[in-house]
């Protein structure tokens, strides 16, 4: 069926075809509202194995559309697992992942999320650009044609946001820790994502750099991007976050507000009361993120 590119029937159809097109776009549209009121990110019970030893030990979590989540805990929680499990790189040995409300093992419209790795000095043996690096990140957009004038113009603007514009023509290889870092995330950022995923993007990070970054997700969430970040601790962030999740053992034992100075809770030995405690309950104290 012809449609105008809002999705509108042409007016020189047969009234018969317009009144189906005017039903099937009431039908795209309970669609389309009904996968806006999906999570972006759903997890349920999801457990993972590594090396043979359970990582994941039943893990929920959801990320509703436009949420900014923060993922907390100790050392080898399963942080990056969970994470790594959402975009498919670590297959999940029970339990159920849906994206965009389309189960994990269907969900191939990968153009929509960007994912910023926990940080490797891998990319650094790797002779490529910086531009060439952060355009990688736009090939899912352009299906593998040619790069157009939109791709490049993403790719100019997320090296801009990242404060890297003046280096595009350099190697990699040639980048500090903290500039490799917001290489990775103008990557993501150059595929425009409806879901930003970013394993602890701060790691290793000046200052001020933190504060470019910081402005720049800033922005991202004006626009409705939905964020997963997976951080020590919430920094110059903070604003940002709506919502914590805290991993102990692969297990969830916080899920809402934001624990208050997490940078001191962060630290070895910090009791925290859990929230969800009753207010006449005895502290139920979780040690979040120790
Ligand atoms: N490829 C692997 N093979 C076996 N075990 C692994 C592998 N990768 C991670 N692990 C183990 O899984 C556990 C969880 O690791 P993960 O990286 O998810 O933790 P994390 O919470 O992200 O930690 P960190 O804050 O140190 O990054 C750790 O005990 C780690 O040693």
């Amino acid at each position: 069926m012809p449609k105008e590119p809002d999705g509108s029937a042409r007016p020189d159809e047969p009234a018969s075809q317009r009144d189906t097109a005017t039903q099937r776009g009431a039908a795209t549209e309970h669609a389309s509202a009904a996968a806006d009121a999906d999570p972006v990110i759903s997890l349920r019970g999801a457990t993972a194995s590594l090396g043979g030893r359970p990582i994941l030990r039943g893990v929920d979590l959801a990320v509703g559309r436009g949420e900014v989540v923060a993922l907390l805990g100790a050392n080898g929680s399963g942080k990056s697992t969970a994470v790594r499990a959402v975009v498919g790189q670590v297959p999940l040995t029970g339990g159920e992942l849906a994206l965009f409300g389309t189960p994990g093992r269907r969900f191939r419209d990968w153009a929509r999320v960007g994912y910023v790795p926990q940080r490797t000095t891998a990319a650094s043996g790797v002779p490529a650009t910086v531009r060439e690096v952060v355009s990688a990140g736009r090939l899912a957009r352009r299906r593998f044609g040619p790069p157009r004038k939109a791709d490049r113009a993403a790719v100019r603007r997320a090296l801009e946001l990242v404060g890297m514009a003046d280096r595009a023509r350099d190697p990699v290889g040639a980048l500090s820790g903290g500039q490799h870092q917001r290489v990775l995330i103008a990557r993501a950022l150059a595929g425009e994502p409806e879901l930003l995923i970013m394993d602890e993007p701060m790691a290793g990070v000046d200052l001020a750099s933190q504060e470019i970054l910081a402005g720049t997700l800033r922005e991202q969430v004006a626009a409705g991007t939905t964020v997963l970040l997976v951080l020590h601790e919430l920094g110059p962030l903070e604003p940002l976050i709506d919502r914590a999740v805290v991993l102990r053992d692969g297990c969830v034992v916080h899920d809402g507000p934001p624990p208050k100075a997490v940078g001191q809770h962060a630290l070895p030995g910090h009791d925290h009361v859990h929230p969800h405690a009753a207010p006449d309950a005895e502290p139920i104290r979780t040690g979040l993120l120790t």
